[in-house]
């Protein structure tokens, strides 16, 4: 007798959508097949989707060091009910960063502790830790990220060119990604100073002080590092047509490059920025329409890889100040699949399996996580049960602080049950994990 059967579900696997059964054994994708036999549980998934667990490859959950901004207990309860099943977070905003083995194991104690997903981290890359990078390889990382340009965050400094091109040197030697925030130092640094100087400070200034020329010489400059040092190359949160472009350029003359957006940069523009104000704040920022339409442009034909939701809230009192002082974050990981599921499937024809692409089998394999990211027999049975044409407004958040873009946006596209290793860690708007999430260390 098998543990689970999920009867009756539209499987949204890489070769299409069909319907049939699916049974879990010890945690894992055991058959798939019209008609399967008797099991302990039975989940009738008739008239359901069922995805794979949203692989957020992107998010910053704060722990250790700064749970009062968020943690890893509440991103995760989030990121479940949003139907992810794995997150991978980031060397910051954590503190102390995770530049080196021994903080590698210390985020890693104090995830295992209260995360419900499973997890994967990534190391920093910055001034000063090139010989800490083969270390935190050894202990799982799925690769190291780097800031182009200041981080907001004294502790994680930013990568200068030297750092990056010894740091991208030895990751190839790793056989390790590495990722980048891809701004211009210079530009961003010298135009927020002017900003914050001078006396307009509303939304259009901000956001005219991070110009798409930043993101578009930053994204080159990374490029030609990756293609002299033969390092795997990340860029995250791309928020430009042109930051797009100047990446899918690279990789047509051979440059191992991913390219990523996140839900925010595909669904809101300028005017809702304004509108919304703070809680939309994010660097790179929120564009206008054209560069939103330019991005779904490369996701519908494919040019990015793959969507993280870049999870980085922070708590009220960082919200506040006014638009030009307030944090830079957008607290997102519980809207990412229903986002793409309204503004890409929905609305702009983007197939089911190319949603299950961009949020969960890309980034597994992209970074290494081997039996992450598919609807298939062998596979860890991370799935998302969706009722796809349910409309489900966000209406309250399961992370720390409440605030969010997306509060009182209305998908069509509903997580009722969401399952990490065979184990239901969300079933209808209740978080009902049992046991914690695990380390997924990086296959090399
Ligand atoms: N430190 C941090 O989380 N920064 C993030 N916030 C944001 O808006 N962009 C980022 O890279
Ligand atoms: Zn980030």
């Amino acid at each position: 007798m098998h543990d689970v059967v999920i009867r009756g579900g539209l499987l949204v696997t890489p070769d299409g959508v069909l319907q049939a059964d699916l049974t879990i054994e010890d945690g894992r994708i055991q058959a798939i097949a019209p008609e399967l036999g008797a099991s302990r549980e039975v989940i009738d998934a008739t008239g359901l989707h069922v995805f794979p667990g949203v692989v957020d490859a992107h998010v910053h959950f704060n722990e250790p060091g700064r749970t009062d901004w968020e943690g890893s207990g509440t991103g995760s309860r989030a990121l479940a009910a949003g139907g992810g099943t794995a997150f991978v977070d980031m060397p910051l905003n954590s503190t102390p960063c995770t530049v080196n083995a021994q903080e590698f194991a210390r985020k890693q104690t104090a995830l295992a502790a209260s995360s419900i997903t499973d997890f994967a981290l990534w190391g920093g890359l910055v001034p000063g830790n090139r010989d800490d990078l083969a270390a935190l390889a050894d202990a799982g990382a799925v690769g190291f990220k780097a800031f182009m340009a200041d981080s907001g965050l004294p502790e994680f400094p930013r990568a200068d060119d030297l750092t990056l091109f010894e740091g991208m040197t030895e990751a190839a030697r790793l056989g390790l990604p590495v990722a980048v925030h891809a701004e211009s130092q210079e530009i961003t640094a010298a135009l927020s100073a002017r900003l914050l100087s001078g006396d307009g400070c509303g939304v259009r200034d901000v956001l005219a002080s991070r110009p798409v020329i930043a993101e578009v010489e930053a994204i080159a400059r990374a490029t030609l590092l990756a293609s002299e040092t033969g390092a795997r190359l990340h860029i995250v949160h791309v928020s430009s047509g042109r930051g797009v472009a100047v990446a899918a350029e690279a990789r047509a003359r051979g440059v191992d490059v991913t390219i990523e957006t996140c839900p925010h940069y595909l669904c809101f523009t300028t005017e809702d920025v304004e509108r919304i104000g703070v809680a939309a704040k994010c660097a790179p920022p929120i564009r206008d329409a054209s560069e939103r339409d330019a991005l779904w442009r490369a996701v519908l034909d494919g040019t990015i890889d793959l969507i993280g939701s870049d999870h980085s809230p922070a708590p009220p009192e960082r919200k506040r100040g006014g638009f030009a002082r307030a944090w830079g974050g957008i607290a997102g990981v519980q809207a990412t699949l229903a986002v793409l599921l309204e503004c890409g499937h929905h609305a702009r024809g983007l197939p089911l399996t190319r949603v299950a692409s961009l949020l969960a089998s890309r980034p597994a394999a992209r970074f290494g996580l081997s039996r992450k990211g598919t609807v298939a027999v062998g596979m860890d049975a991370d799935l998302a049960l969706v009722a796809l044409h349910e409309t489900h407004v966000f209406d309250q958040f399961l992370h720390r602080h409440p605030m969010s873009p997306y509060l009182g946006m209305s998908c069509r596209g509903a997580v009722t049950l969401t399952i990490r290793r065979g184990e239901t860690i969300f079933a209808d708007g209740t978080i009902t994990a049992r046991t914690r999430g695990k380390l997924v260390t990086c296959t090399r």
